[in-house]
């Protein structure tokens, strides 16, 4: 399969309109923004550098802007990420559902009620992944024309986004700027992928049954996550101080994380965040939520042990040692087909994460992996 380049005229698609911003005032997360246009000299790119790793290692979540993507870019990109939910049946959605159990990649359709979320509940999110080689898998009819573009996006972020802010993550922990950059590859084996979600609205009952938890805590298994602000509020990361705290919506801005790739490779020094989904504020129930993510992670043959530097020499409280430490594609692999799919240990919540959380566990390729509630 060939794709064509760009067009100057991109088809024409229906344009989604999200809900309107909240009306309630939340207990938002004060993250810094990090501005990459700043990136254009020396001099601001070494002031970036400290403040994305005071960010990343701090609140572990910080917003981009001046990313290179207009905001009439960006809200095209939001009505191409609706055509795979809106524009396609719910028979041709089947026939391109991903295999995650089987094959351990996110690659097609993750259709709605595919997780269980507690007491019997199951999702109401549906995912659509295309590796950034959108060629890899055949896609539904109605996203074929749009694959030139969704192409670009994913090189726009790989290359324009996620390149620049490892190369101030490696610079923040003095390691040479390329160290990063190196194993995230975009021509490399790989999965860093793109993703487009939709939350549906969930009934009272379901709301209920799972504490208005529409998807649980945990830390991305990537090393970096780029999401695409949008107006509703329904994403809490796990602030400092033990306390849930909203992501406010910026227009056009990015929200930035890391998961655990990057905290394996840095050994410790960046820590993946944990970070929930729940039922939005009164004003902005009963719309949809349609999501716009970079997921990225190291080539599939890097090895995840941690890269040594002068500011971080020993990792203390790491989970393998580096003979026992899994390649990318076992991570990856090993968590895709077990998300939302295994059987869950409750454990003492208090303990690992303060009072007045409930943890669960399992286990995967021999390292534990929590859920928080
Ligand atoms: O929908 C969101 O805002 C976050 C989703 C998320 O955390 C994930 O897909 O890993
Ligand atoms: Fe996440």
């Amino acid at each position: 399969m060939t794709i064509a380049a760009p067009s100057e005229h991109p088809p024409p698609i229906p344009h989604y309109v999200p809900a309107p911003e909240a009306q309630e005032q939340l207990d938002y997360a004060d993250l810094a923004i990090i501005d990459l246009a700043q990136m254009a000299t020396p001099a601001g790119k070494a002031a970036l550098a400290i403040q994305v790793r005071d960010a990343m290692r701090e609140q572990g979540f910080f917003y981009v802007i001046n990313h290179g993507y207009t905001s009439e870019q960006t809200e095209r990109m939001f009505d191409v990420a609706d055509v795979p939910f809106a524009g396609v049946g719910d028979e041709e959605k089947q026939k391109y559902a991903g295999k995650m159990l089987q094959t351990g990649s996110y690659q097609g359709y993750k259709l709605r009620q595919y997780w269980h979320i507690d007491k019997g509940v199951h999702d109401q999110v549906e995912n659509y992944n295309l590796n950034r080689d959108v060629t890899k898998k055949e896609h539904p009819e109605a996203v074929r024309p749009l694959l030139p573009e969704i192409r670009e996006f994913s090189k726009q972020n790989h290359l324009n986004v996620l390149h620049p802010i490892l190369r101030l993550l490696a610079v923040g922990m003095e390691l040479p700027e390329d160290t990063f950059t190196d194993i995230h590859g975009y021509n490399a084996v790989g999965e860093s992928y793109t993703r487009f979600m939709k939350y549906y609205p969930r009934s009272e009952e379901e709301e209920q049954k799972t504490g208005q938890v529409w998807l649980k805590g945990h830390t991305d298994f990537g090393s970096i996550t780029i999401l695409y602000s949008q107006p509703v509020a329904a994403l809490q990361i796990l602030s400092p101080d033990g306390k849930w705290r909203w992501i406010r919506h910026i227009p056009n801005a990015l929200v930035i994380n890391a998961g655990d790739a990057l905290e394996y490779l840095s050994g410790g020094f960046y820590r993946g965040t944990i970070h929930r989904v729940v039922q939005p504020p009164p004003s902005q129930r009963g719309y949809t939520r349609l999501g716009v993510f970079y997921f990225a992670m190291p080539d599939d043959n890097v090895k995840l042990v941690p890269f040594r530097s002068p500011v971080n020499p020993v990792w203390v409280d790491r989970k393998f040692s580096d003979e026992d430490a899994p390649t990318m594609e076992v991570h990856r692999k090993g968590r895709t087909a077990a998300y939302g799919k295994t059987v869950l240990k409750k454990v003492d919540g208090a303990a690992t994460a303060g009072e007045g959380f409930g943890v669960e566990e399992e286990v995967i390729n021999g390292v534990v992996i929590k859920h928080y509630t």
